[in-house]
């Protein structure tokens, strides 16, 4: 491990709670506590705890305005721009409550990367999309930040379409091509998790299984949180599903289970398409 991994993670003061372990003993990088959202007046999350199982793929499924993805921007920190938002519960991240007054909330970001629905390259070449993050970390080493970006572009399944062209405009490539570059941008400054809002929704369905493809393969190194409406890709690619309904946690397991055999009717009724 480098430097510049170790300074990756966020800082705490202390270590308040040891990471759980499940009964299959993996342990769980994430873990929400008891979680309530408001946005004002309105209460868009209610009293969620679900824990995450590291180097794993957790999806949230659910009908539209349910919360997935209020939820998962709880991870770092997303809503906090938010006005009116409001939270009461705890998320720790390896243990540490990562709204804790000492977290620093650019480092946790780090450590915690976004991919959006819709691919958001910079209006710049493909090279300094993903030296960006480096950049702004103030690194300097031209040495360090050219591997890192053939090491992202390769992680990201990007490389071999574009080698000998990084200076070609991003805003030129296709949108699936876009969106892996957008992947290659956050893996760029060594996170530990990803978190995916529907990564695939805007994209067709060629491009769309290469991204599944290249989910499936990152979870050898990465924690990845997936919001998606596409049950079929759930099912596809996750190893748990969260179900989300109206703000609540209706089931959270196995996602061959949840799939096959829910243990509540609302989730069986969903993933039937029989409402949402
Ligand atoms: N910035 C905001 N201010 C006020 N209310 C919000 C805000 N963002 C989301 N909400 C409300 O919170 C609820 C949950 O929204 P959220 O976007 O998390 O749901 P979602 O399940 O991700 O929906 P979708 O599948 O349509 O993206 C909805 O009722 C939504 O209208």
């Amino acid at each position: 491990m480098d430097s510049q991994t170790k300074s990756n993670q966020p800082k705490t003061s202390q270590v308040k709670t040891k990471p759980k372990l499940n009964s299959k003993n993996q342990s769980f990088k994430l873990q929400a506590n008891n979680v309530d959202v408001f946005y004002d007046d309105f209460q868009a999350i209610e009293n969620i705890s679900l824990d995450i199982v590291e180097q794993s793929i957790t999806a949230f499924i659910g009908p539209s305005g349910c919360g997935k993805s209020t939820f998962l921007r709880l991870f770092n920190r997303m809503n906090d721009y938010i006005d009116g938002f409001l939270m009461n519960g705890s998320i720790l991240l390896d243990g540490n409550d990562i709204y804790d007054s000492s977290i620093n909330v650019e480092e946790l970001r780090k450590t915690v990367g976004m991919v959006f629905q819709k691919p958001n390259p910079f209006p710049k070449s493909v090279y300094e999309n993903v030296a960006y993050g480096l950049r702004i970390q103030g690194i300097k080493d031209e040495e360090y930040i050219e591997n890192r970006v053939v090491e992202s572009l390769k992680q990201a399944t990007l490389y071999n379409e574009i080698e000998g062209n990084l200076e070609k405009q991003a805003l030129a490539l296709s949108g699936g091509q876009q969106q892996r570059l957008c992947i290659a941008r956050a893996l760029a400054v060594k996170p530990s998790i990803l978190l995916m809002d529907e990564p695939t929704s805007a994209l067709d369905p060629i491009s769309s299984g290469k991204i599944e493809d290249l989910i499936h393969e990152l979870k050898k190194e990465f924690t990845i949180v997936i919001v998606t409406h596409n049950m079929q890709q759930a099912a596809r690619v996750s190893d748990n599903t969260a179900f989300l309904y109206m703000g609540k946690l209706i089931e959270y397991g196995d996602t061959q289970k949840i799939f096959t055999n829910p243990e509540k009717d609302r989730t069986q009724n969903y993933i039937t398409g029989r409402f949402g």
